[in-house]
C-alpha cells in the first residue's frame, strides 16, 4: 500500500512538473495571448524588476539546494528515499509555475519580426527545435529517472534502485549540457523579443550558468576522471566551440 501511494505521488508530481514546462513553453511562445508573458505592465518598472529577481532567485535556490547530495541525505532521514526525486520534481514544477505566471511585464520591444515572413517561420522553427532538444535530451539521460517515476516504480516492483550510467551518446557527443542548450535556444530564439522576455531569457541563462557549475561538481564526484576527460574534450553548452586536442 505504501509503495503504491509513493508511486501515485510520483505520478502527480510528474503531471504537475510536466504541465508547468508546457505552460512555460507556451507562455514564452506568444502563441496563446492569454497566457503570454508579454502582457501590459501592471506595476512600476522598478517593482517589476525586483519581483522578477526575487522569483528567479527563489527558483534557482530551490533547484540548487534540493539537487545537492547533502540535501538528499537530510531528506531521506525523514522521508522514504524513493520519493526524494519526485519531491524535487514537485517543488520544481510548482516554483516554475509561480515563476512564469508571476513574471511581471515591463514595457518595450527589442525586436519584432514581421509575421508570415521566412525569418518569422525560421525563428519559430528554431524555437521549437530548442524545446525538442530539451525533451530528447531528457530521454537520453533517462526521462523517467529525471522526473522521479523510475525510483518509485522500481520500489513498487521490489527492485533496488540502480544509479544512472554516464552518458555520452547523441547530443552529449557535441556538448556536455544539451538539455540546457535546448532550453536556452527556446528562451532566446523568438520572433518577438520584448523587454519582459529578454529579462526572462537573461535570468534563465544566469540560472543555467550557475546550475551547470554545481551540477558538474557533482558529476566529477560521481564519475571522477571519466567526467574530467569529458570536460576537456567537449564544450559545455555551445556545440563546436571547443578546439580539438592536438
Ligand atoms: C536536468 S538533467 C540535465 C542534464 C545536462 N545538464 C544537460 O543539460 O543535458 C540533470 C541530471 O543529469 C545528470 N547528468 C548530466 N550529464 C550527465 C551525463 N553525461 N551522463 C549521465 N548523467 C548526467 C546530472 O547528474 C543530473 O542529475
Amino acid at each position: 500500500m505504501k509503495k503504491l501511494l509513493m508511486f501515485t505521488y510520483s505520478i502527480i508530481a510528474y503531471a504537475i512538473a510536466f504541465s508547468s514546462i508546457i505552460y512555460w513553453i507556451l507562455s514564452v511562445s506568444n502563441l496563446i495571448p492569454k497566457i503570454s508573458i508579454d502582457q501590459s505592465p501592471k506595476i512600476p518598472t522598478v517593482l517589476a524588476i525586483l519581483n522578477n529577481v526575487v522569483l528567479i532567485s527563489l527558483f534557482g535556490l530551490q533547484h540548487s539546494i534540493m539537487a545537492r547530495g547533502w540535501f538528499k541525505e537530510f531528506f531521506t532521514k525523514y522521508f522514504p528515499r524513493p520519493v526524494e526525486r519526485s519531491t524535487f520534481v514537485l517543488f520544481s514544477g510548482i516554483l516554475l509555475f509561480v515563476l512564469v505566471s508571476q513574471w511581471q511585464p515591463i514595457g518595450g520591444i527589442i525586436w519584432s519580426i514581421e509575421p508570415n515572413t521566412t525569418l518569422y517561420y525560421v525563428l519559430y522553427a528554431l524555437f521549437f527545435i530548442g524545446w525538442t532538444i530539451l525533451l530528447v535530451s531528457s530521454f537520453l539521460i533517462n526521462h523517467f529517472d529525471l522526473f522521479g517515476l523510475r525510483q518509485t516504480f522500481l520500489e513498487l516492483q521490489n527492485k533496488p534502485y540502480t544509479p544512472l550510467n554516464f552518458k555520452v551518446r547523441s547530443f552529449y557527443k557535441y556538448v556536455r549540457h544539451p538539455l540546457y542548450f535546448g532550453m536556452l535556444l527556446g528562451m532566446w530564439i523568438t520572433p518577438i523579443m520584448s523587454v519582459t522576455h529578454l529579462l526572462f531569457a537573461i535570468a534563465i541563462t544566469i540560472y543555467v550558468i550557475i546550475g551547470t557549475r554545481f551540477e558538474e561538481k557533482d558529476l566529477v564526484t560521481e564519475f571522477g576522471d571519466t567526467y574530467k576527460d569529458y570536460q576537456k574534450s567537449k564544450p559545455m553548452l555551445v556545440p563546436f566551440t571547443k578546439a580539438p586536442k592536438k
